[in-house]
């Protein structure tokens, strides 16, 4: 990467963002523009002409993916090099879905037998499993060790045949109490999922869903099984390694649904659809390591990203899966974007000259219609909206539903692009607000993996041209590591501590007494 060209390509679509016209104009006299700023691919319409993005601008933002070298980035990324540099580590998820003829190297070693083994290993234990008597599953993890299956599970309930799903991830007793309540510990199995086999959340509700086993089990160590990267720890749990499935440490956490840490939307809904979830990725890592950059999709919906945060200055960007089993999508995309890019030094350690990543959040809609797109429509901060929409539901007895849904999603990006004159000021609609679509057919198993995977690269890619690393967390550390020094306070210890946190050490102490 050369710095200083990297620099004057921003400069210029800096330029460009600042001249920026009104995107309704950009309709104006131009017929094909909505054919020309849309890609087809990945059974995706992926339509980016309802922003400001010009030719000439979006063009220019293709010069910056080039001077930034994401071509390179992103084959040293396939290639299994320890991109990921202040933890020494490679990052490989795209080999948890690479197809059976791969090779990939880290370390001169092909990792792909493992991989294929481990996979082999989960189908044969869900193809047990479903065809046994456990009737439910509850899988304790939380982060990467939740987000992901909870996400995919509730997004493909129409291909669950399996045992019923339970999610447990909050240190909050009133999490696992509420999900164990209802249970029958002889037909439940519980999934620990740490990718590190310490998250104290995870430690903490595995040995009470362990009490909870043993008080009605005989025998309960038949009813757990471990997912990490640490069969040690696993062990000296009391999971033998028989139930261990493991994967390596150039899994991320946020990048784990493909592996292991999806063991449980295996058992949901089968090894079959499983693969065919895994397929979708690939098919998506396959386009976005041979399209060129001018029609690949996760490269523009980062230029889009980066554009809409880095030079429109918009603070953060709306995820709106018009699809109410996606209402999981947008806190999955909270871990994998902010978690990634939320950064403030560069790769090599300096403060970033300009921001890192948005603040992601939404809710699916119709829902958010009735809620918070008032301040989309009318607020005063920009807040660029990201449409993903299935022509087609699951249920085809209500095929009205879905057409309305259809059309609340086409209308909504409409209405924040069109706006609308009003002799009254508190009825004017400004207009001019940016949204991308996704539109696809349905959203089976493939087209939920494809989906992801442009989210994952997505995010890999706006990293690159920002210069940092997408693939460390340390800005999870300190607060951990302040709850593990205060919670013997809590039991009545003293530390010398600032007074607003010591207020609430001795308010929590008197309510307890
Ligand atoms: O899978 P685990 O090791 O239990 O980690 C669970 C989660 O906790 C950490 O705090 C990280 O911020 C996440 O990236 C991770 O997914």
């Amino acid at each position: 990467m050369n710095a200083a060209q990297v620099a004057a390509e921003w400069a210029r679509v800096f330029t460009l963002g600042k001249a920026r016209g009104k995107i309704a104009e950009l309709f104006e006299g131009d017929r094909s523009r909505a054919q020309r700023m849309s890609r087809r691919a990945c059974g995706m319409l992926y339509d980016f002409s309802k922003t400001a993005l010009t030719e000439e601008s979006f063009a220019a933002l293709i010069d910056l993916a080039e001077a930034a070298d994401v071509t390179a980035a992103r084959d040293a990324m396939f290639a299994g090099e320890k991109i990921n540099t202040t933890e020494g580590r490679a990052v490989l998820h795209t080999a948890l879905r690479a197809g059976p003829d791969a090779v990939i190297e880290v370390d001169g070693v092909d990792v792909m037998p493992e991989v294929r083994a481990t996979l082999a290993r989960m189908a044969d234990f869900a193809r047990e499993v479903r065809a046994g008597e456990f009737t439910d599953v509850v899988n304790i993890g939380i982060g990467g060790s939740d987000l992901g299956p909870a996400m995919a599970s509730l997004a493909l309930a129409p291909y669950s045949d399996g045992p019923r799903l339970h999610f447990v991830s909050n240190i909050d007793g009133a999490h696992i109490h509420d999900v164990l309540k209802g249970l029958n510990a002889a037909t439940t199995l519980v999934l620990v999922a740490s990718k590190t086999f310490t998250t104290i959340e995870t430690m903490t509700n595995a040995e009470t869903a362990r009490r909870w086993m043993a008080k009605s089990v005989a025998e309960p160590a038949a009813h757990f099984v471990a997912i990490s990267s640490a069969e040690d720890k696993a062990a000296a749990f009391g999971i033998p390694a028989g139930r261990v499935f493991g994967f390596e440490d150039w899994v991320g956490g946020r990048y784990s649904v493909w592996g292991p840490i999806g063991l449980s939307l295996m058992l949901a809904i089968g090894p079959e659809d499983f693969a065919m979830f895994l397929a979708g990725a690939a098919e998506m890592d396959a386009h976005f390591a041979q399209a060129p950059l001018t029609d690949n999709l996760p490269v523009i919906h980062a230029l889009v990203g980066l554009w809409h945060h880095q030079v429109c200055g918009y603070k953060t960007r709306a995820v709106l899966p018009y699809d109410q089993r996606l209402s999981r999508l947008p806190a999955y995309l909270q871990q994998l974007e902010m978690e990634s890019n939320g950064k403030r030094v560069s790769k090599t350690g300096e403060a970033l000259s300009f921001g890192s990543g948005p603040i992601v959040w939404g809710e699916p809609g119709t829902n958010g219609q009735h809620a918070f797109y008032q301040l989309l429509h009318q607020g005063t901060q920009i807040v660029p909206a990201e449409f993903l929409v299935a022509m087609q539901g699951h249920e085809a007895e209500l095929a009205h539903h879905h057409a309305l849904l259809v059309a609340n999603c086409f209308a909504q990006s409409q209405a924040l692009m069109l706006g609308r004159d009003h002799d009254q000021p508190q009825r004017v609609f400004e207009g001019n607000r940016p949204s991308v679509t996704m539109a696809y057919e349905k959203l089976t198993p493939l087209m939920l993996g494809r989906i992801i995977a442009l989210y994952e690269h997505r995010v890999f890619v706006e990293g690159a041209i920002l210069g940092i690393n997408s693939f460390d967390q340390f800005g999870v550390e300190l607060g951990k590591a302040l709850a593990m020094a205060l919670q013997p306070l809590l039991e009545g210890a003293e530390a010398e501590i600032d007074s607003s946190t010591a207020q609430l050490v001795a308010f929590y102490r008197e309510s307890l007494t």
